[in-house]
């Protein structure tokens, strides 16, 4: 087995049917969709509670890197009023929509949100609080990137309401930098860095990629050393995915660069975790590692199967629409592009453009496969939320294809729930196959 999917941080709409194309059971998932009243255990889930995370999309980037299919636009002229005038008035249609009294945690992601001005980044969080109850100690993230440009703007971002920040430092070697097609130099994400920490002590986290073409497992634990001696409390270790469009792909589809072979991205991993964990990081999830208790709420939410309000260009969400009458919960999207997103939103005051409802067994086939990310996995407490008529024993524990996989090492299912073991985790796609079968052959 290799290492499964490393980047994935909220259930995109594609996750689990790229999961079940290699799985016998498509036919099976296909014919389950039936609205939730057509379900004899059908019942309002009582997770769907007052309370939701809320992410703010900002769609905008200086330079398009070689390795990303994200949703950002390379734009020379960004009306930022208008922007926020629109990201304001999505983020108050959207709570109204939901109902939500309180808003848990706040993420502005991207495309490059350090790029805001840091009075927008205020407006939004004002309109949020005029919605929903934002307590002053709720998590609030930006992700920066680390140019001189944005490093002058931390000082803004935290008198605007921020409390932690995100920097995508990716290396520290200016080849792979270069190669990357990062706008900044591994000196400017140290100068980044050092300023991040000042402001936000306890509060800084990094991202860092491993897999890149040409890097060996000496070199990656090179630049993980380095990234050690200067870090905070958070990591986010992505392994590079090859992505479809990007420029990068288009060198490796044509000889130009390869990529390690599998089996040396599986040791660049599993070094990784050795020596994060040797420092004192505790691997809360497949990607992200923490110590002194700095794990991300807001990611958080999304691993474990919470509501969460997406806003802006291709915002995600996952809530009930309680305005609209509704008890089922919402996958969501909204529209890609910033411009027909704007005009939606100025028309309408939002800009969703699909939205599907989720029965049970979509919300609970998110749980299993968000929920085993985590180190400490699917507890009991945390799947009877979601589904008191059957347990987790109920439908794993009789399995004996989950048993080989308990008796491989790989998975574990006792008194406090159903988890990955140290191993498990490295090859959790593997593990899903079988386990999202046995979910839908007990349902
Ligand atoms: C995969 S990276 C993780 C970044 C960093 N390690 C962190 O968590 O602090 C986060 C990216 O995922 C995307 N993202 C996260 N939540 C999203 C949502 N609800 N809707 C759309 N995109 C989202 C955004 O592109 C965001 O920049
Ligand atoms: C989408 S970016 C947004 C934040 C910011 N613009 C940045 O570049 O750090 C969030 C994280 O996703 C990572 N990412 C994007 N494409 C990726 C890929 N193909 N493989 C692995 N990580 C990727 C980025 O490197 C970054 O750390
Ligand atoms: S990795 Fe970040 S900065 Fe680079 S194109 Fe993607 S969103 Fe923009």
């Amino acid at each position: 087995m290799m290492p499964g999917q490393l980047c994935q941080v909220y259930p995109r709409f594609s996750l689990l049917s790229n999961i079940l194309r290699r799985s016998v059971m498509v036919q099976k998932l296909v014919l389950s969709q039936w609205p939730s009243w057509k379900n004899p255990r059908s019942r309002e889930c009582s997770t769907w509670s007052d309370q939701a995370a809320l992410y703010v999309h900002w769609p905008y980037c200086q330079k398009r890197c070689s390795y990303c299919n994200f949703n950002k636009y390379i734009a020379r002229n960004v009306d930022e009023e208008v922007m926020k005038q629109c990201l304001v008035r999505e983020a108050g249609t959207l709570i109204q929509l939901s109902q939500v009294s309180r808003i848990s945690s706040v993420f502005f992601g991207g495309g490059t949100p350090s790029l805001m001005s840091p009075s927008t980044i205020a407006a939004i969080l004002e309109s949020v609080s005029k919605h929903a109850h934002l307590a002053g100690d709720a998590e609030v993230t930006v992700e920066v990137n680390p140019t001189s440009a944005e490093a002058s703007r931390l000082a803004g971002f935290r008198l605007a309401g921020v409390n932690r920040l995100s920097i995508g430092i990716q290396s520290l070697d200016d080849g792979d930098l270069r190669l990357l097609g990062r706008n900044h130099t591994a000196l400017d994400s140290l100068r980044t860095l050092k300023e991040a920490r000042r402001l936000f002590p306890g509060a800084t986290s990094v991202d860092v990629i491993f897999g890149l073409p040409g890097q060996t497992v000496t070199s990656w634990v090179g630049t993980l050393k380095e990234l050690l001696g200067l870090c905070d409390d958070h990591v986010s270790l992505y392994q590079l995915t090859l992505e479809r469009g990007t420029a990068l792909f288009a060198q490796v589809q044509k000889g130009l660069l390869s990529r390690p072979e599998p089996e040396v991205l599986a040791e660049m991993y599993d070094v990784a975790r050795q020596i994060l964990c040797s420092e004192g990081f505790r691997q809360y999830e497949v990607s992200n590692f923490a110590r002194n208790g700095a794990l991300s709420i807001h990611n958080q939410s999304y691993w474990q199967g919470r509501q969460y309000i997406g806003v802006g260009p291709g915002a995600h969400g996952r809530f009930v629409p309680r305005k609209d009458g509704k008890n089922l919960r919402e996958a969501r999207i909204q529209t890609l592009e910033p411009d027909p997103w704007m005009r939606e939103v100025m028309s309408v005051g939002h800009g969703t453009r699909k939205r599907t409802d989720q029965s049970e067994l979509d919300v609970l086939e998110e749980v299993l496969v968000m929920g085993l990310r985590m180190d400490v996995g699917i507890t009991h407490e945390h799947w009877r939320q979601f589904m008191p008529s059957l347990t987790l024993q109920t439908v794993f524990g009789t399995s004996q294809q989950v048993r080989a996989l308990e008796e491989q090492g790989f998975l574990l299912l006792d008194d406090s729930g159903l988890r990955c073991s140290w191993k498990g985790l490295a090859v959790l796609d593997s593990l899903l196959l079988t386990l999202l079968n046995q979910l839908q052959q007990s349902w």
